[in-house]
């Protein structure tokens, strides 16, 4: 990683700033110690059930082995009360880390595979959201995602979009192998059609043509990584142009080696082409990171001065309310005040 520039903000600054997460997985967020336990109880999954052998089961040799990984966890989640306590404490994660909104990817296919009721699922999560505005003052949305596996059942998602289950359910999302994304236009249209946001995966583990099929066939609202736009300058201009924006994880890239070393994202390349970027954590303990830590990476490699922009940025790009929006961005002008002061 290329040394820190003469610090606008330091690391501290941005462990304390308030913050927006646009990017995060449910059950990839989940703490080693809670993946443990609940391992601990399904001696059958071959998930280790000491947090510290999970460090070596999270070394990922490629994409493709992430994926069984993330089926292999989301398949441990067998009741409602699981998936309460397993939502409320990644939420209390984000919250320690001073995360004010959240908009979170729950996969629904992985868990109901588990075992659990769709309805338990939906009360879990609803309780889980209720608490985090109650406690800590964090805003949650939920994102539901069609993994895009060759044969998944995607109606199970559409119906939950349908019922507008959970609350505070703001888009729909295509995670899981980059297929090709045009094969979901269906579904993507539906969920437009039903108010919804589009905010699909694409250029992450396939190249360009998949953001290009995001954006003119799931007429994407917002793209997860989208990194590989910048082995293309048309697609780059597409997305400058249309303003659409980019949720980057610069750790998640290393760590599922879609990109090779931090040296080699193309973080500089996508804000040198004027694309709205935002930083985010993706599967953070999978990955071995926070929040915090992808935006003091994203400081090394493009300079601290941008973090607030990035800041910006996602709250912007959100489906946030008019009122979450306005009193974010009050309370982020306060703290680049404070960092002016002292
Ligand atoms: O970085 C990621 N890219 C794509 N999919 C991901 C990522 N992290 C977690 N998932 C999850 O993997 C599921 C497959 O069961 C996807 O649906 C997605 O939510």
């Amino acid at each position: 990683m290329s040394e820190d520039r003469a610090a606008a903000y330091s690391h501290a600054w941005i462990a304390a700033v308030p913050k927006i997460e646009l990017h995060v997985h449910h059950v990839g967020a989940t703490s080693a110690d809670t993946v443990a336990d609940l391992a601990a109880r399904h001696p059958e999954s071959g998930v280790p059930t000491d947090p510290s052998a999970l460090e070596e089961f999270y070394r990922f040799t490629d994409f493709d082995h992430f994926l069984q990984v993330y089926a292999a966890i989301s398949r441990l989640l067998s009741t409602p009360e699981d998936v309460y306590r397993l939502t409320v404490g990644n939420l209390a994660d984000l919250a320690a880390q001073h995360v004010r909104y959240v908009e979170m990817t729950v996969t629904p296919n992985g868990i109901l595979t588990g075992g659990v009721p769709r309805e338990g699922l939906v009360e879990a999560l609803d309780a889980a959201r209720a608490a985090a505005a109650r406690d800590w003052d964090l805003t949650v949305n939920w994102i539901l995602d069609i993994p895009a596996f060759t044969g998944e059942p995607a109606e199970v998602v559409m119906d939950l979009c349908e019922q507008r289950q959970p609350a505070g359910l703001v888009a729909l999302g295509l995670g899981g192998p980059e297929t090709p994304r045009a094969d979901f236009a269906a579904y993507f249209g539906r969920a437009r059609a039903l108010g919804l946001g589009s905010v699909p995966h694409a250029g992450e583990a396939s190249g360009p043509e998949s953001i290009r099929a995001a954006l003119q066939v799931l007429k994407a609202d917002r793209i997860g990584h989208g990194i590989r736009a910048v082995e293309d300058p048309a697609v780059l201009v597409e997305l400058a142009d249309a303003g659409v924006h980019l949720e980057v994880s610069p750790t998640s890239n290393v760590r599922t080696r879609v990109v090779q070393t931090y040296e080699d994202h193309p973080l500089p390349t996508l804000l040198a082409a004027g694309v709205p970027v935002s930083i985010n954590s993706d599967d953070p303990p999978m990955f071995g990171t926070t929040l915090t830590r992808e935006l003091q990476i994203a400081a090394q490699l493009v300079g601290s001065e941008q973090i607030p922009r990035f800041l910006r940025n996602a709250i912007g790009a959100s489906f946030a309310s008019d009122t979450v929006k306005r009193s974010y961005l009050a309370e982020l002008a306060d703290a680049e005040t404070h960092a002016r002061d002292g």
